[in-house]
């Protein structure tokens, strides 16, 4: 037993961990001589994704804004095997996003898959929100999606060649997301166009699938979306980034009784872009342990946004 599957709480053990790190269900070789570009890649989630993509032979293209974080994940990365670029790109911008393919083309190829990962959040009564809060957000998450979508699928188009796309996305999507207006609209949209897509590209080989991480906590959260954790944490529920709950622990806020790791997000991803999910497209898989369809037998109180964010009381 590894150390996460370690349990020694009283009460029931919730969903089992999963392998070790450097463990895959794929065969080994599984994306040899395969290019995968991942917005968002040199951190986080993203990160963790290109990390799976690289264990089973892809060559990697790893895009954002920040050139250090970039070139440190760039390092990392490459020590599991493949190649890897760095393109700096702030995907709102399509000139930008044009010239990051045309990179990733004279490093390895056109992208055979790509995973839009890369999205802006940050939590905010509605109320309070501005305009160019709520740009920022519905820009990056929905429309810069959309603009590496578009340049991806226009390329394989001309090409004739299949392809795969992996949008990340968020349980609210469905559910809206009180304090996050402006995310949950946008990851919403950005199932919208996984199903639009799916249908519209389906016929030309390229597969568009969205992929919903559910509470995986990471080093490279921002302050205010661990803030938004720790608060959590703070009104009774357990240490949600703790594998180890001490035996008194209470009931844990995750029907799983544990938060995911980044890995299984990774995992789930090589899964969708493989030959074996070449008949999912259109999907949304959800890797949450269930979080997303929690509802209690008697609700809790209903407490405002503003309140659960410190704010004073809107007065109107
Ligand atoms: C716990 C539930 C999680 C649910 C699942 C979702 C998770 C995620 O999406 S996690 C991903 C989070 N990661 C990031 O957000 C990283 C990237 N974020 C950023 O770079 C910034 O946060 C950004 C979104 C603000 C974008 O930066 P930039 O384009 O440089 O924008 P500006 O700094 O110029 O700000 C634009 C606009 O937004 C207002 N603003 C910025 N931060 C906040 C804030 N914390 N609260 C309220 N408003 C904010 C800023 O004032 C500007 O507005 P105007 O001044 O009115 O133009
Ligand atoms: N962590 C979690 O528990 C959850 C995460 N998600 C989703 O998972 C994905 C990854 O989130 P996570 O890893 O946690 O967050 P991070 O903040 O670590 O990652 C966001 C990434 O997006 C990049 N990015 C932001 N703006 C732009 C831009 N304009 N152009 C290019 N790249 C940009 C950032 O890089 P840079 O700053 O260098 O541009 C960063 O690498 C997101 O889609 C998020 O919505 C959904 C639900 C839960």
């Amino acid at each position: 037993m590894t150390d996460e599957n370690a349990r020694d709480c009283v009460g029931p053990p919730g969903l089992p961990g999963p392998p070790p790190v450097g463990a895959s269900a794929l065969p080994s070789g599984t994306y040899d001589g395969t290019v995968v570009l991942v917005t968002g890649g040199g951190t986080g989630l993203g990160r963790a994704i290109a990390a799976e993509f690289a264990r089973l032979g892809a060559d990697l293209v790893i895009a954002s804004r920040n050139a250090d974080r970039l070139k440190a994940a760039r390092d990392e990365l490459a020590a599991l095997g493949g190649r890897v670029t760095a393109a700096v790109c702030d995907i709102r911008d399509p000139r930008r996003v044009r010239e990051v393919f045309d990179t990733a083309g004279e490093a390895y190829g056109l992208p055979d898959v790509l995973v839009n990962n890369a999205a802006a959040n940050f939590p905010v009564p509605a109320e309070d929100m501005s305009p160019g809060a709520w740009s920022a957000v519905v820009d990056i998450t929905l429309t810069g999606t959309f603009l590496m979508t578009r340049e991806f699928g226009r390329r394989h188009l001309a090409a004739g060649t299949p392809g795969s796309i992996i949008d990340v996305g968020a349980s609210y999507a469905w559910t809206g997301g009180p304090g996050f207006a402006h995310s949950a609209a946008a990851k919403a949209g950005v199932k919208s166009l996984v199903e639009t897509l799916a249908v519209e590209w389906g016929p030309y080989g390229i597969q568009v699938n969205g992929l919903v991480p559910g509470l995986m906590p990471h080093g490279d959260m921002t302050a205010e979306i661990r803030g938004n954790l720790e608060r959590a944490e703070d009104t009774g529920g357990h240490r949600v980034h703790d594998q180890h709950r001490p035996p008194d622990d209470k009931a844990s806020r995750q029907p799983a009784l544990r938060v995911g790791l980044p890995r299984e997000l990774g995992w789930a991803a090589t899964f969708l872009a493989s030959p074996y999910a070449r008949f999912i497209t259109g999907h949304t898989l959800v890797v949450d342990g269930a979080n997303w369809q929690r509802r209690d037998l008697v609700s809790p109180p209903v407490v405002t946004v503003r309140e659960q964010l410190g704010r004073a009381a809107f007065e109107g």
